[in-house]
C-alpha cells in the first residue's frame, strides 16, 4: 500500500506538487492520470525517493522508500524504458540488478520466463524494440517480486499487442496481490486498464474514483427503440425524462435510467427492441476535468519562455 500525504514540491514559485493526498491500495491496478506537467512523474519520484519533497511525506507499506533495507524486494518501479545500457545483453542488465540487491540468479530466469523474453535472453538491448525494452524494464521491476509495483507511462508508443500483454501483466500482478500504480496522460489508455483511477491536474488531487463509477457518473442518456415509440415517448415525459426522437425513430431520454424505461414500458406493455445507455466518451470528462490545470501549465510555460 502507498500513502501519500500532503506532498508538497517546489522547484520554482509555481509548486509541482501541492498538499496532493492519496492512498494505492493492493489488489487493484490503480492508474495515475493527469495532463502533462500535472505532476505524476514527480509524485513517482518521491515516492521512489528520487527527490526529496518540500513537505509533506509519501510512505510504501508504512516506511520512506530511504527507510527500506532492501527496496527491490519491496518496490519495482520502471520509469524510463531506456534505463538499460544498450550494449549488455537482457539477461546481463537483470544479472547485474539482482547481484547489486542481493537477489538470486534464479529470479533473472524467472523474470524473463515471466515477460516472454527468455528466447532473446542472450541478445543486447540496443537492439529492442521499444515494447521489448518495457518488457524488460518491467522484468527489472518484478526482480524482487516486490509488493508494490509502480510504472510511469508504460504504455506511450507501444502497440496494440504491447498495451494488451501489459494490460494482462498488471491484471495478474494486482490479482495476485500486489500494489499496482500506472501513470498515464491519456484516458483512454487507462480506461481498460485500471479498476481505479486518481486525476491530478496542476500537482492537486482532482478526482479519485473507480472506473466503474466514473462511467456510471457520466451516463448522457437512453436510446431507446419501440415499435410504439410514440406512446413510449409521454410515458417517459411524465416520469420527468427530456425526450427527443432520432430520424430513424428511436427515442433518446435524458434523465430517467435505462431500468425505469424497461419497467413503465413493460407496465404499459409497450414492446422494447432496444434499451441503450449511452455515456460520454471518458476522454472527453478527462479533458474537460482538468482542462483548466493543462490551460494554466501552457500558460506558465508561455510567461517563462517568451
Ligand atoms: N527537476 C525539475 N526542475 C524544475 N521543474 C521541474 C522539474 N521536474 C518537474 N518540474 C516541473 O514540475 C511540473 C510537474 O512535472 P512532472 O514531470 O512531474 O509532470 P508529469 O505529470 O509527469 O508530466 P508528463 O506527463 O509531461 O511527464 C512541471 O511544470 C515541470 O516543468
Amino acid at each position: 500500500m502507498i500513502v501519500v500525504t500532503e506532498l508538497t514540491k517546489r522547484y520554482g514559485p509555481t509548486p509541482a506538487l501541492d498538499r496532493l493526498s492519496f492512498e494505492v491500495h493492493p489488489g487493484v491496478v490503480t492508474g495515475f492520470l493527469g495532463p502533462n506537467g500535472a505532476g505524476k512523474s514527480t509524485a513517482l519520484r518521491i515516492i521512489l525517493g528520487l527527490h526529496r519533497p518540500t513537505s509533506g511525506e509519501a510512505l510504501i507499506g508504512n516506511r520512506r522508500y530511504d527507510r527500506i533495507r532492501r527496496p527491490m524486494r519491496e518496490v519495482g518501479a520502471v520509469l524510463d524504458a531506456d534505463a538499460a545500457h544498450p550494449g549488455r545483453t537482457a539477461f546481463h542488465h537483470l544479472a547485474c540488478l539482482a547481484r547489486s540487491n542481493g537477489i538470486g540468479m534464479a529470479r533473472v530466469t524467472a523474470v524473463l520466463e515471466q515477460v516472454g523474453l527468455a528466447s532473446v535472453a542472450h541478445k543486447r538491448v540496443g537492439g529492442f524494440s521499444l515494447g521489448m525494452r518495457q518488457r524488460l524494464g518491467i522484468a527489472g521491476a518484478l526482480l524482487g517480486d516486490p509488493a508494490v509495483v509502480l510504472l510511469d507511462e508504460p504504455v506511450n508508443g507501444l502497440d496494440a499487442a504491447g498495451i494488451r500483454w501489459i494490460r494482462s501483466t498488471l491484471r495478474s500482478l494486482a490479482a495476485e496481490g500486489r500494489t499496482v500504480l500506472l501513470s498515464s496522460h491519456l484516458m483512454s489508455e487507462m480506461a481498460l486498464t485500471v479498476d481505479h483511477v486518481l486525476i491530478i491536474g496542476r500537482g492537486r488531487l482532482l478526482e479519485e474514483t473507480s472506473m466503474a463509477e466514473m462511467r456510471d457518473r457520466f451516463e448522457r442518456d437512453v436510446l431507446v427503440r419501440s415499435p410504439r415509440a410514440d406512446e413510449l415517448a409521454p410515458i417517459l415525459t411524465g416520469l420527468g425524462a427530456s425526450v427527443t426522437a432520432t430520424e430513424d425513430g428511436a427515442l433518446v431520454a435524458v434523465g430517467v435510467d435505462a431500468p425505469t424505461i424497461g419497467d413503465a414500458a413493460a407496465a404499459a406493455s409497450i414492446p422494447i427492441h432496444g434499451l441503450t445507455p449511452r455515456s460520454a466518451p471518458l476522454e472527453d470528462v478527462y479533458l474537460e476535468m482538468t482542462s483548466e490545470a493543462a490551460e494554466y501549465r501552457a500558460a506558465a510555460e508561455r510567461v517563462a519562455q517568451p
